[in-house]
């Protein structure tokens, strides 16, 4: 495909669909559809919007697809997640993710021939090759399988002294496997060892707690990862990591373990990043990681005090920022989602407001328009971000700032000056990754407040809404057996699911302004998220480009 310079914008009208409705186009976090049961929180939760729109079935509600194929990862046991999940949306089509990239250039060994790798491993000789990232099997940000082969791989082509600062989990895994997973890695740098390398895991932490924040929210996360990874300074000290995280663990959970060290013998860090180091973050999803790529990158940089900026050669598993190239060097490319259907439509009059709070705002921004920051052309764009909470576990708020997004959300109705308004609406998915199942209750009942608050500006107005989620999470909160039933663990204890799940999602369509006779299609019976986009290009009146995903909705003639 051409690069977006030489692309036509221009959409051919809808023959049918008029232009210039206000359309509110709703994004609930982690919202899945499941059954009814005490671990379904959304069912359990008071949603009487969200249930009113479901009685719309089949013209006007419908499932899609959300998770797997569906959304480009390797495989149909990939539960969804945001970052693909909003590309899908954004993008109208099905790009081969990060995790199928990254699969891919590994098994035919085209990782090791780029230009990132040869980068890296001019250090191979003289330097430590460190390797920062989230050690799960989740298939979220990383895979502890990918890790595995990079390690193998480098170790192959020179790497003789590695060091892995890894993150432990919890949150697209069960809370508490983090100790296996460090347990695998341990053998495999043994194995290592005996061949000769000196490999090691120098440092660690919970990915909530320690650097993999997000979007600005909270710097301080970032900053104790590069105490501990670059400096080698941090409060825990411990000479084996195994021993650290079952030790960290009795006060704190996978996801928020406080930052360790390894130390030797003399109680001296065994890993810190020093000149003349490589420094690969292992992560192929980008928002979590592009924070520590500013810090590893940037020369110019003020967002916490580096102490030290060592001189070293760094890449990212992938380029984690298209529009700032962030990082320069990377070891697989991104996949290039181009044309996304933000960019036709601001080429279109399509003037747009995105909000969500902090740790959401990149998911309706970046991640909708392809992985990329900033506007497409601002005089069309506002972007609004909400400041989340920083510092607590979303369970003790759960309310999160689902109204001022409402309000937000209904503000930019109502003030005419937007086509298009799109929120994502956070709770669902960030209480439910706490594990906190009556909190999540409460996160459910405040994201139908939020949505209710747009769909009755939508009403005011005259307008359409699209409601649809991203991905599950809240909709089942327990680890469940083939046949559905919840698993005990070996104490007899609830197996709490904080991850996301492998559920569809809604979708629903509505409003005083939606012309008569528009319903969904039948014939699409597998749609899925990426055929949003070409049903909301609709909604604004346009036909979608030919290589989007087919559109959901017919309008029949009455
Ligand atoms: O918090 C995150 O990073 C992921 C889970 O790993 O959730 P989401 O995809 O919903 O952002
Ligand atoms: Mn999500
Ligand atoms: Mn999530």
């Amino acid at each position: 495909m051409a690069s977006s310079g030489q692309v036509s914008f221009k959409l051919e009208d809808h023959p049918k669909l008029p232009k210039g409705k206000r359309i509110a186009v709703v994004v609930l976090d982690g919202w899945g559809e499941y059954k009814p049961d005490q671990y379904n929180c959304i069912h359990v939760a008071q949603t009487p919007t969200m249930d009113s729109l479901k009685q719309g079935a089949p013209d006007r509600w419908r499932l899609v697809r959300a998770h797997g194929n569906a959304v480009g990862l390797p495989t149909e046991d990939d539960m969804g997640n945001s970052e693909v999940g909003h590309n899908a949306l954004g993008a109208g089509r099905i790009f081969a993710q990060g995790a199928k990239l990254v699969d891919l250039a590994l098994a035919s060994g085209k990782i090791y021939d780029g230009e990132g790798f040869k980068y890296i491993s001019e250090s191979f000789e003289k330097g430590t090759l460190h390797l920062i990232g989230l050690l799960s099997d989740g298939g979220v940000h990383s895979r502890l399988d990918q890790l595995q082969l990079l390690l193998k791989g480098a170790s192959e082509r020179g790497a003789k002294r590695i060091r892995v600062h890894v993150l432990t989990d919890g949150r697209d895994v069960l809370d508490g496997s983090s100790v296996g997973f460090v347990e695998t890695l341990e053998n495999d740098l043994a194995k290592l060892r005996e061949k000769g390398l000196d490999a090691r895991i120098a440092s660690g932490g919970g990915r909530m707690y320690v650097t993999m924040d997000r979007y600005e929210n909270d710097w301080d996360v970032v900053k104790r990862g590069w105490d501990a990874q670059v400096l080698g300074e941090a409060p825990h000290k411990f000479k084996n990591a195994v021993e650290a995280v079952k030790k960290l663990r009795e006060n704190a959970n996978d996801q928020y373990l406080p930052p360790f060290v390894i130390v030797d013998d003399n109680n001296k860090a065994v890993g810190p990043i020093v000149d003349g180091d490589a420094v690969v973050t292992i992560n192929f999803r980008a928002d979590r990681m592009v924070m520590l790529a500013k810090a590893l990158e940037y020369q110019d940089f003020n967002k916490f005090d580096r102490v030290r900026f060592p001189k070293i050669r760094y890449a990212g598993m992938l380029q984690y920022d298209g529009e700032l190239k962030l990082p320069s060097r990377y070891l697989v490319s991104p996949p290039e989602i181009d044309r996304t259907s933000g960019e036709y439509l601001v080429h279109n009059g399509v003037r747009t407001f995105a909000c969500s709070e902090t740790v959401k705002f990149g998911h309706v921004t970046f991640f909708w328009n392809g992985n990329r920051s900033g506007y497409f052309n601002p005089q069309m764009e506002e972007y609004v971000e909400i400041p989340s909470d920083v510092g607590i576990t979303f369970n003790v708020q759960p309310k999160m700032k689902a109204l001022e997004i409402g309000e937000k959300a209904r503000d930019a109705i109502l003030s005419g000056k937007f086509d298009q308004v799109r929120v994502n609406i956070p709770n669902g998915d960030m209480v439910g990754h706490t594990g906190d199942i009556e909190a999540t209750v409460v996160a459910c009942k405040a994201a139908d407040e939020a949505v209710k608050m747009i769909l009755d500006a939508i009403e005011q107005v005259g307008g359409i809404y699209v409601v649809t989620a991203d991905h599950g999470n809240a909709e089942d909160m327990v680890k469940r057996n083939k046949s559905g039933e919840p698993l005990l663990d070996k104490n007899g204890d609830l197996q709490i699911l904080t991850s996301h799940t492998c559920q569809p999602v809604p979708i629903a369509i509505g409003g005083p302004g939606l012309a008569p006779g528009v319903r969904f299609r039948s014939d699409v019976p597998n749609g899925g998220l990426a055929n949003v986009a070409a049903t909301v290009m609709n909604l604004h009146g346009f036909v979608a480009p030919n290589d989007y995903e087919t559109t959901l909705i017919e309008v029949a003639d009455n």
